[in-house]
C-alpha cells in the first residue's frame, strides 16, 4: 500500500518548504516502508490470521480459541491496520511538511497487505534503497529479529537493500507522547488521581527469550525488560515533576500465550491490580509502553479485562492512551529517519535519548535477540550482513 504525498493535507501552523527542498535530507535512501504486525478485519480473516501467527510456535489450541474470542468479540476485526493506516497519514503530512517527498509504503508480517507483495511491489518501482519503520520500539526476538528475518525474506529475487531506524521506546518523542497521556489519564481520575499508582504494562514473552534479546554483554533480565523498566523510570520522573509528588510505579505483564510449564515475564496485569489492592494501592493509572497503538492487546487485554478486575477490586482505575498519531511521536519518527540517513551518508548524527537510557542501535549484532528455534535463519538489517546466527542457543 503507497500513500501518495499530493494527497495529503499540510498542517496549517507552519510554512510547508517548496516541493522538493527537503528530498535529499533522506538520501541515500528512495522510499520509506512501514513494518507492522497486521490483523484480522472481519470475522473470516481470524481463523486463518491466527494460523499464519502462530506456525510453528507451539501455541496450545485452547489458548488460539480463546484469543480467537478476543477479535469475534470486536466484530472480527483488529483495530491495528486502521491505526497503521492513521500512522501512515501522519507520517506523510509530517514529511510533506518538512518538504520530503520519497514514496511511503507499509506491509504486514501476517496480513494483507504482506511484506512480501509491498517489497516485490516496490522493487518493481525500481526502489533500491528502503528505510523501514517497524511498529514496535523495543528489541527482542518477536519485537525486533523476527521482523529481520521477515525482511530478508521478502527481499528475495530483488535488488532491495533494507535498513531501519533504531529502536525508540526511550527516544524523547516516544517518551513525551507516553508523559502527556499518563498526565490525562492521573487527571481523568480526579481527587483520585494524586494517590494513583504508575502500572506500566507490555506484552509478556517467554523468560527465554527475554534473557536472549538486545546484545551482549546482557543483563539477566535481558535487553527487552531493561529497555521497559528505562521507559518507566523515565516517564514517571517526568509525570512527577509535571505534578509535583511521587507516583510509585512498577512493570508488569498482559497477553501470556505458550504452555503454563513455559516461564513467560511475569507478573501478570489482574494479578498485579490484585495484588496492589491489598496493599493498599488507592487507584491505578495503566500505561501500555508495550504498545505504540491501541492493539487487540489493549482494548482486550487492558481495556476489557484489567478494567474488569480492578472494578470487581473497587480500585479506581484509568487507560493510559498509547502514543498512536501524537505529533511528538510521529515528528519523532521523522527525525530517526533523518538520523538515520545523516548515518548511512557517513555522517555522526546526534542520537537523542531521554535521562541517559539505552541508546539503539541501526544493525543488530548477530547474537542479539537470537532466534532460539531457528538459530541459523538469516536476518536483515545486522552487523556483516545477512548472515546466519553464529552461536548456538543456550537452552
Ligand atoms: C513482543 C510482542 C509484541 C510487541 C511487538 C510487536 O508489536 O511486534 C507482539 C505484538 C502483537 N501480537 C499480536 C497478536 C498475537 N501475538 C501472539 C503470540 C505471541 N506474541 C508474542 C510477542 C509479541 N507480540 C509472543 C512471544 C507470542 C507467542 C507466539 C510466538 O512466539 O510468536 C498471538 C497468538 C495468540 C496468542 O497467544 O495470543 C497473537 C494473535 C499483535 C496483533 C494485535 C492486534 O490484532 O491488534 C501484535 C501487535
Ligand atoms: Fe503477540
Amino acid at each position: 500500500m503507497t500513500l501518495d504525498h499530493r494527497t495529503t493535507a499540510h498542517d496549517d501552523d507552519t510554512t510547508p518548504q517548496p516541493r522538493g527542498a527537503g528530498s535529499t535530507l533522506l538520501a541515500p535512501y528512495d522510499s520509506l516502508l512501514l513494518v507492522s504486525f497486521g490483523g484480522p478485519e472481519q470475522p473470516d480473516d481470524v481463523v486463518p490470521f491466527l494460523e499464519n501467527v502462530t506456525r510453528g510456535r507451539g501455541i496450545p489450541r485452547e489458548r488460539l480459541v480463546e484469543v480467537g474470542q478476543h477479535y469475534y468479540l470486536f466484530g472480527g476485526r483488529s483495530p491495528i491496520n486502521d491505526q497503521c493506516r492513521d500512522l501512515l497519514a501522519a507520517l506523510r503530512a509530517e514529511l510533506d511538511r518538512r518538504g520530503i517527498d520519497l514514496p511511503l509504503h507499509w506491509g504486514n508480517r501476517n496480513w494483507d497487505p504482506y511484506l512480501d507483495a509491498e517489497v516485490q511491489a516496490m522493487a518493481a518501482a525500481g526502489h533500491r534503497r528502503v528505510l523501514s519503520v517497524l511498529t514496535s520500539a523495543y528489541p527482542s526476538y518477536s519485537s525486533c529479529r523476527q521482523y529481520r528475518e521477515n525482511l530478508y525474506d521478502a527481499v528475495q529475487g530483488t535488488a532491495v537493500q533494507v535498513d531501519k531506524i533504531r529502536h525508540y521506546s526511550d527516544h524523547p518523542g516516544f517518551v513525551t507522547a507516553s508523559v502527556d497521556a499518563t498526565l490525562a489519564a492521573l487527571d481523568s481520575l480526579g481527587e483520585h488521581g494524586d494517590g494513583a499508582r504508575l502500572v506500566f504494562v507490555t506484552h509478556s514473552i517467554p523468560t527465554a527469550m527475554a534473557e536472549a534479546s538486545g546484545p551482549a554483554p546482557r543483563s539477566a533480565e535481558g535487553g527487552y525488560l531493561d529497555w521497559h523498566r528505562a521507559v518507566a523510570a523515565a516517564v514517571t520522573r517526568q509525570v512527577d515533576a509535571r505534578r509535583g509528588r511521587e507516583h510509585g510505579h512498577d512493570l508488569v505483564f498482559c497477553s501470556r500465550s505458550g504452555p503454563p510449564n513455559q516461564p513467560w515475564a511475569e507478573p501478570d496485569v489482574n494479578d498485579h491490580l490484585t495484588a496492589l489492592h491489598a496493599t493498599g494501592t488507592a487507584a491505578v493509572v495503566v500505561v501500555p509502553i508495550g504498545f505504540i497503538s491501541d492493539h487487540m492487546e489493549v482494548i482486550y487485554d487492558l481495556d476489557t479485562e484489567a478494567s474488569e478486575t480492578a472494578e470487581q477490586l473497587g480500585l479506581p482505575f484509568a487507560r493510559a492512551a498509547t502514543a498512536g498519531t501524537h505529533p511528538a511521536f510521529v515528528s519523532g519518527l521523522v527525525d530517526l529517519m533523518l538520523e538515520r540517513a545523516a548515518a548511512a551518508r557517513g555522517e555522526d548524527p546526534a542520537r537523542p535519548v531521554v535521562d541517559d537510557g539505552p541508546v539503539g542501535w541501526y544493525d543488530c549484532q548477530p547474537d542479539c535477540c537470537r532466534n532460539l528455534r531457528d538459530p541459523g535463519r538469516p536476518a536483515l538489517c545486522q552487523v556483516g550482513g545477512p548472515v546466519s546466527t553464529p552461536s548456538a542457543p543456550t537452552r
